[in-house]
């Protein structure tokens, strides 16, 4: 059974007074600036250069510094700058201007697992992995609640890694939700086989098929786009309210039977072999390598892919009807 920790596990108290360097202050830097800060942490963000983030920072009542600036003051450094670009930042700002003895901490273990970063001795690296997107982890912790998290330590020179990485998994909101502890391992390893086969990459997909195989039989694409794609919502939150049998009980039988045979075939042992093969792939550290190739290039291919998305039959039809669709959103 894995170690689950709550809010009666954690307490602020080993970082109180300690100077937290958030670098970054996009979907997950804002988040975690706004709720420590909130939560009564001292923290200081450290940005490359004044763009659209320090714009952003400034406007939640945040004054910004620059990276290194933020870095030689600080007691705790996080990294909440994208996956691809923290070795650099580390090499060139922050590892030469940092204090020894400095905590390093990580949303993702992508950079230590894949040793792309590799810390000093002398330094406490631990990790707090929140599951799920950065302006959910801020509107959840406003509205009291928070967003589950993981929590990893790599060095424990301290000996009280795992009490400081609790400490933000509290002040970020995760503990009201649910905090377990894993290894920097085992977090890479599901978060990117979890975002390819289903978060991101197989639910993306699965509705783009869907919504084709509708339009090229003849149905009107804002039906089929309703159909396959904005219903969705309300199925994933039955599922997340209720669980899947939950789930069950909300929709018809017909839709019940039909999708317990229905479902079972399509998602079948040629899916789930392909879902297998990703998963190898990132154990094995050939996606890893695939993807730092990708993005020294300048990232080609994920820029047209996006813009083959953003062109789509759907994406055309979805705004057209988001507004819409929007509007029946109730407002809390
Ligand atoms: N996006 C998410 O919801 C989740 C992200 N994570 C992890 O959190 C970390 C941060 O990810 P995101 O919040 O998605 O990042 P992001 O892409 O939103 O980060 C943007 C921030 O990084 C700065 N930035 C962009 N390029 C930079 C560069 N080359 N050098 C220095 N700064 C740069 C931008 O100015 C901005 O402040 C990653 O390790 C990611 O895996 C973990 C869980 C979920
Ligand atoms: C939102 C999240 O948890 C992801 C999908 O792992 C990510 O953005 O990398
Ligand atoms: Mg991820
Ligand atoms: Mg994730």
């Amino acid at each position: 059974m894995a170690k689950i920790y709550t809010e009666k596990d954690a307490d602020l108290s080993p970082l109180l007074g300690k100077k937290i360097a958030v670098l970054g202050y996009g979907s997950q830097g804002r988040a975690w600036a706004l709720n420590l800060r909130d939560s009564g942490m001292n923290i200081i963000v450290g940005l490359e250069r004044k763009g659209e983030s320090w714009k952003r920072a400034e406007q939640d009542g945040i004054f910004p510094q620059l990276t290194e600036d933020a870095v030689r003051e600080a007691d705790v450094i996080i990294f909440l700058i994208p996956d691809m670009a923290q070795r650099t930042v580390y090499l060139e700002k922050v590892k030469p201007i940092m204090k020894s003895g400095v905590d390093l901490v990580f949303a993702h273990g992508f950079n230590i697992h894949y040793k792309l970063i590799e810390p000093p001795l002398t330094s406490d690296v631990y990790m707090i992995a929140p599951k799920g997107p950065g302006p959910t982890v801020r509107e959840y912790y406003m509205r009291g609640g928070g967003v589950p998290a993981l929590v990893a330590v790599h060095q424990d020179v301290s000996g009280s890694a795992l009490k400081k990485a609790l400490a933000i998994a509290k002040g970020i909101g995760a503990t009201r939700a649910g905090v377990i502890e894993t290894t920097f391992k085992e977090e890479t390893e599901t978060d990117l086989i979890g975002e390819q086969t289903v978060l991101v990459g197989g639910i993306s997909e699965l509705l783009r098929a869907a919504f084709t195989n509708l339009v090229e039989l003849g149905y009107q694409p804002e039906v089929s786009y309703f159909e396959a794609i904005n219903e969705m919502k309300m199925i994933v939150d039955l599922i997340y309210e209720k669980g899947i049998t939950g789930m069950m009980t909300a929709v018809s039988d017909t839709a019940k039977y039909g999708g317990l045979t229905v479902g079972k075939k399509l998602i079948d042992d040629n899916v789930k072999r392909k879902m297998r093969e990703a998963a190898q792939r990132v154990r094995d550290g050939s996606f890893a390598n695939e993807w730092i190739e990708e993005y020294n290039k300048g990232m080609p291919t994920m820029k047209s892919m996006l813009e083959d998305l953003k062109n789509s039959k759907e994406e055309q039809v979805g705004a057209a009807l988001r507004e819409l669709a929007l509007r029946g959103k109730p407002k809390s």
